[in-house]
């Protein structure tokens, strides 16, 4: 559904050259939900806002829904009209919602649609049903200095999903936010996921963002994506960087210098088998739990577990291969390392946001 290619942005700023995007290659499937995830600077507000051509990049394509945005006319201050209709089919939500103070909710989810030339009833109607979307129906005449942070990025959540989008990109949608009201934000984003089939993709320098609402994350670093794929692909992945992060094991016991360490990870229809005790009779081995802990990722329980075998790895080539067996990914610790799900890399370049976007207008 969103596919960018060799995707490189270089800003200029006093004379100085800052390359925010250094060769990015995305890749999000239709009706998942992806987040970017990375430290403050790695790129992730430039990258979202490349998809949508806010920020054009300067060199690589976007394709979005079958359509090279990329290649659309137009330029860096003035989309042209083939790029304006399908921005229309992308909804964006922003951290500090981008709402305007002067109008009522019920305006502010109807100027989008103002732009389009809908008529005035039609507007209303569609915001009504946007705001009932939501959970807003009642808020419709109140204006966004009576809203809580909560509220507002709801009425901006209604807003973007005006033109009926496919795709919709969050650009640090709950980082303004208490914990209670992120967690609502992202069930609504949940929801609109599942209810409307929309594909959503979202900044974030959470991790609890990535762990509670995607399917798919990947992890940028300077400008690069360093690591990326489904989370349970990346969960089965011995030395994926983001999987530690989800699923720290830190904390766990390291064991004896002479035994041989396993990380196990069970999730889906191996969560719930009692794999331990069944290797322990098997193999009439005593098998010492360094720690053990079960997390609900992406809305699926995913479990982790680590022990220790007495003897050499050589020793346990066959209870490991036992567990393989059993649908368990087994990680030996201090083994070689399998690489994480893909890995890419490469360069970048510069420009100008659209303020009337910004404020839900697709001029
Ligand atoms: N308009 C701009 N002009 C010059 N440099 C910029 C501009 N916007 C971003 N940058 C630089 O590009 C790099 C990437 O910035 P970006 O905002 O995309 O990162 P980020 O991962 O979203 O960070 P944060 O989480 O802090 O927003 C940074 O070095 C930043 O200073």
């Amino acid at each position: 559904m969103i596919t960018t290619q060799g995707l490189t942005k270089v800003y200029t700023s006093r004379g100085r050259q800052v390359s925010a995007l250094q060769g990015v290659d995305l890749h999000v499937r239709e009706g998942e939900v992806y987040g970017v995830v990375g430290t403050s600077g790695a790129g992730k507000s430039t990258l979202i806002r490349c998809v949508n051509l806010l920020e054009r990049p300067t060199s690589g394509t976007v394709t979005v829904d079958g359509v090279e945005l990329t290649a659309l006319p137009g330029t860096e201050k003035r989309a042209g009209r083939e790029l304006r209709a399908a921005r229309r089919r992308i909804g964006m939500v922003f951290q500090h919602f981008n709402l305007l103070s002067s109008r009522t909710v019920q305006e502010n989810v109807e100027l989008p649609l103002e732009i389009t030339g809908l008529d005035r009833a039609a507007r209303r109607r569609k915001a009504g049903e946007l705001l009932d979307l939501v959970g807003l129906a009642d808020k419709a005449r109140a204006y966004p200095g009576q809203l809580s942070g909560g509220q507002k990025q709801r009425v901006g959540i209604a807003r973007a999903l005006s033109g009926d989008p496919k795709v919709l990109l969050s650009d640090e949608a709950t980082s303004a936010l208490d914990p209670e009201t992120t967690r609502s934000i992202l069930a609504l984003l949940r929801d609109l996921n599942r209810q409307l089939g929309l594909t959503v993709l979202l900044i974030t320098h959470e991790m609890d963002v990535i762990k509670s609402v995607c399917d798919s994350a990947a992890l940028m670093r300077g400008g690069r994506i360093v690591e990326a794929g489904p989370l349970t692909d990346l969960l089965a992945t011995g030395e994926s960087e983001l999987a530690r992060e989800l699923f720290p094991l830190s904390e766990f016991g390291t064991g004896r210098p002479d035994g041989t360490v396993l990380e196990i990870t069970f999730q889906g229809d191996t969560s719930g088998r009692p794999f331990v005790s069944q290797l322990a009779r098997t193999y009439q081995i005593d098998i010492n739990i360094l720690g053990a802990a079960v997390e609900t990722i992406g809305g699926r329980l995913v479990g982790r577990m680590r022990v220790e075998l007495p003897g050499s790895h050589q020793d346990n080539v066959v209870p490991i291969g036992y567990l393989r067996e059993q649908g368990l990914q087994v990680d030996v610790l201090g083994a070689t390392a399998t690489a994480p799900a893909t890995r890419t890399g490469a360069v970048a370049d510069l420009i100008t946001g659209d303020r009337a976007l910004e404020n839900g207008v697709v001029a």
